[in-house]
């Protein structure tokens, strides 16, 4: 059987690094380009990629997949920094080249998307919920794309189930003080040497609360993940988002 032949953007950094490990030790996938900046993207071309696995920053994302997807090259997107407007940029790229596969995965740790599982689930049950997350202080955007998507997840469930709003008697605040409001649910940004990736999920009730908690310790936890994203790529077409669509969790 054919490998797949699966390239790395970003394949100098933290984590671009460790996934070209990754893609070199996987039997059944070939490493065919490991692309920096300033490496010319028509390479992907030329080495015949027919997924990308794009782990750069906010500021070359956009224009990476563009070109991925005009060239029907499929992608699994760690990068972070989404927001609606760019979602949509994507959608209107993808809406001409339907039968690639685009995968934007906010986390690729198994524990880290069982954390935002859990997180929703118990949204409803409780009056209160912030989200902390923590990170090393080389990290380019705030909050993160894992802390950001959690709140998301947290505040639809809380919509669905028609939660009043959270007890807040708050009337006088540095700014900052109560985190960034991501649809209503307050989201607190460390960044601390000597740390990697982690996340705190606190929710609270009448006389108790619970804390949801993952720690990614090295980029490793990332790599099944990302590993299993290229191989459900090539057969999912259109925007897939998030890692758990890939994940049989019951
Ligand atoms: N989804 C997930 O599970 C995870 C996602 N991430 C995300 O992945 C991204 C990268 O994180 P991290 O590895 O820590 O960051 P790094 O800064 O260590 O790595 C990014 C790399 O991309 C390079 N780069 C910049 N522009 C381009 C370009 N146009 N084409 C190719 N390469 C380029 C950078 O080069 P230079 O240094 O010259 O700028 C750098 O080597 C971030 O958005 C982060 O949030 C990280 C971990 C897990
Ligand atoms: O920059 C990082 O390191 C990480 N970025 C992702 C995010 O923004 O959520 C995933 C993980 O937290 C590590």
């Amino acid at each position: 059987m054919s490998k797949l032949r699966v390239a790395v953007l970003g394949a100098k950094g933290r984590i671009g690094s460790e996934a070209v490990r990754a893609v070199e030790a996987a039997e059944d996938l070939e490493l065919v380009a490991a692309l920096g900046r300033g490496d010319k993207l028509e390479t992907l071309v030329e080495a015949e990629a027919q997924v990308v696995v794009e782990l750069t920053n906010p500021g070359a994302v956009m224009g990476n997949l563009d070109f991925c997807v005009r060239h029907g090259i499929h992608a699994v997107v760690g990068t972070t920094g989404w927001t609606d407007d760019r979602l949509a940029q994507l959608h209107t790229s993808l809406a001409a080249s339907p039968e690639v596969g685009v995968l934007i995965a906010p986390n690729f740790s198994i524990g880290a998307v069982l954390t935002m599982q859990f997180a929703q689930q118990a949204a409803r049950f409780f009056e209160s919920v912030e989200v902390i997350e923590l990170h090393h202080p080389n990290k380019a955007d705030a909050p993160s794309g894992t802390a950001a998507r959690t709140a998301q997840l947290i505040a639809a469930a809380r919509k669905e189930a028609g939660s009043a709003p959270q007890p807040d008697a708050t009337t006088t605040a540095l700014d900052g003080a109560r985190g960034a409001d991501v649809d209503g649910i307050p989201v607190h940004s460390v960044r601390l040497r000597g740390l990697l990736a982690h996340q705190e999920v606190l929710l609270g009730g009448e006389g108790e609360t619970l804390t949801i908690r993952h720690d990614s310790l090295h980029h490793s936890s990332f790599m099944p993940g990302i590993l299993l994203g290229v191989r459900r790529v090539v057969t999912t077409p259109g925007l897939t988002m998030g890692l758990e669509n890939f994940l049989d969790l019951g």
